[in-house]
């Protein structure tokens, strides 16, 4: 998408990340073989934007995340946050950023939760009235008062996850980074550390890069995704056109009131039969309200729902390599001698 030179708060150009991984080849040789993580990415993205970005498994989403924050030094390339190069002046970049990660916490696993945040207070030397201001408005925002002097191990896994959204924002960031923010969480967390982070944009206008294999995730949140694969930027742009360059599909489950033939309903088709039950696929881009009307209009219709498609279907579709789909561990390393 189009973010200019001024405009460019992260800024990526041509970024590379080369693994030189040592495999056991045999009793004794070790071979040396070259992963290629990241290969030739450029994006930008703009103040304040909410980005959603997707891949399947190994395409090298953490790798560049972990590039953005500075843990990792580009092979190659050009990268700035907010004019700072991440990996040289990670310490000053880290006062500007947020990090979530879904699978580990920041917490101190043994320590209440309040400890952790008075740990951060400290680390991060955030002013007393500013820290005091956060606190308050972020723990009231995620309902999380009554949980201040549990130990963190005690924490179900929404309400941990809860815990590390408020502690990556206590230092006002001006962007954070949220890696899979919903992964294992229940449908209440999960609509209400959506609505949580939707407010934090809002209001505060803070940039947020979202990894994430929730399609709903992306839905709710991101007016933009950028899809990679094997390092590589594959797509940039809405949610909605990545379903029509994927030619993704949802699914109208409707229950007749007998059982019947196949429906008719173009350009929806049916997909399986169960009973007086039929399952329709239809282009994701289509308007499902049309179609129900025109199939209410000519069969007896007693119930309906639809599903969507799921994140991994997508992008498999999107890259066109059935035996590639998504989900898979792939393979991008290059034999580089012994
Ligand atoms: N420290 C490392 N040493 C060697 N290879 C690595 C290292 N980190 C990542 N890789 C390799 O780089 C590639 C990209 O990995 P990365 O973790 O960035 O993918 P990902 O998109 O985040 O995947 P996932 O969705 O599974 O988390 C993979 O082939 C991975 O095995």
């Amino acid at each position: 998408m189009a973010v200019s030179d001024d405009e460019a708060f992260i800024d990526v150009d041509k970024v590379e990340k080369v693994f030189d991984v040592r495999r056991r080849a045999g009793f004794l040789r070790r071979e040396l073989r070259r992963v290629r993580a990241v290969d030739s990415l450029s994006f930008r993205v703009a103040r304040g934007e909410m980005v959603g970005y997707i891949g399947p498994n190994g395409a090298g989403k953490s790798t560049t995340i972990k590039m953005l924050t500075g843990i990792l030094t580009p092979s190659g390339g050009r990268l700035r946050v907010a004019g700072i190069d991440p990996s040289r002046e990670r310490t000053r970049l880290a006062h500007r950023i947020g990090v979530v990660f879904g699978q580990r916490t920041t917490l101190w696993w043994d320590l209440p939760l309040i400890d952790s945040y008075r740990l951060m207070h400290r680390m991060y030397r955030i002013p007393d009235a500013r820290y005091r201001e956060n606190l308050d408005r972020l723990v009231h925002l995620l309902d999380l008062g009554a949980l201040l002097d549990v130990p963190v191990r005690q924490l179900s896994l929404g309400q941990r996850m809860r815990g590390d959204v408020v502690a990556a924002l206590l230092h006002d960031p001006e962007v954070l980074y949220l890696d899979e923010p919903t992964i294992g969480l229940d449908v209440i967390s999960k609509a209400r550390v959506r609505e949580f982070l939707r407010e934090v944009n809002a209001e505060r206008g803070t940039t947020v890069l979202l990894t994430t294999h929730d399609l709903q995730d992306i839905e709710r949140l991101c007016s933009r995704v950028m899809v990679i694969d094997r390092g590589r930027l594959m797509y940039d742009g809405p949610l909605a056109g990545l379903h029509e360059v994927g030619e993704s599909e949802r699914t109208l489950v409707v229950d007749l009131e007998r059982e019947l033939p196949p429906i008719e309903a173009e350009p929806a088709r049916v997909v399986r039969v169960e009973g007086p039950r039929q399952w329709l696929a239809f282009p994701a881009g289509e308007s499902a309200a049309a179609l129900v009307a025109r199939i209410a209009a000519r069969y007896p219709l007693v119930d309906l729902s639809v599903r969507e498609p799921d994140i991994e279907s997508v992008i498999a579709r999107m890259l066109h390599a059935p035996g590639d789909a998504a989900g898979l561990p792939q393979d991008r390393s290059e034999g580089v001698g012994s």
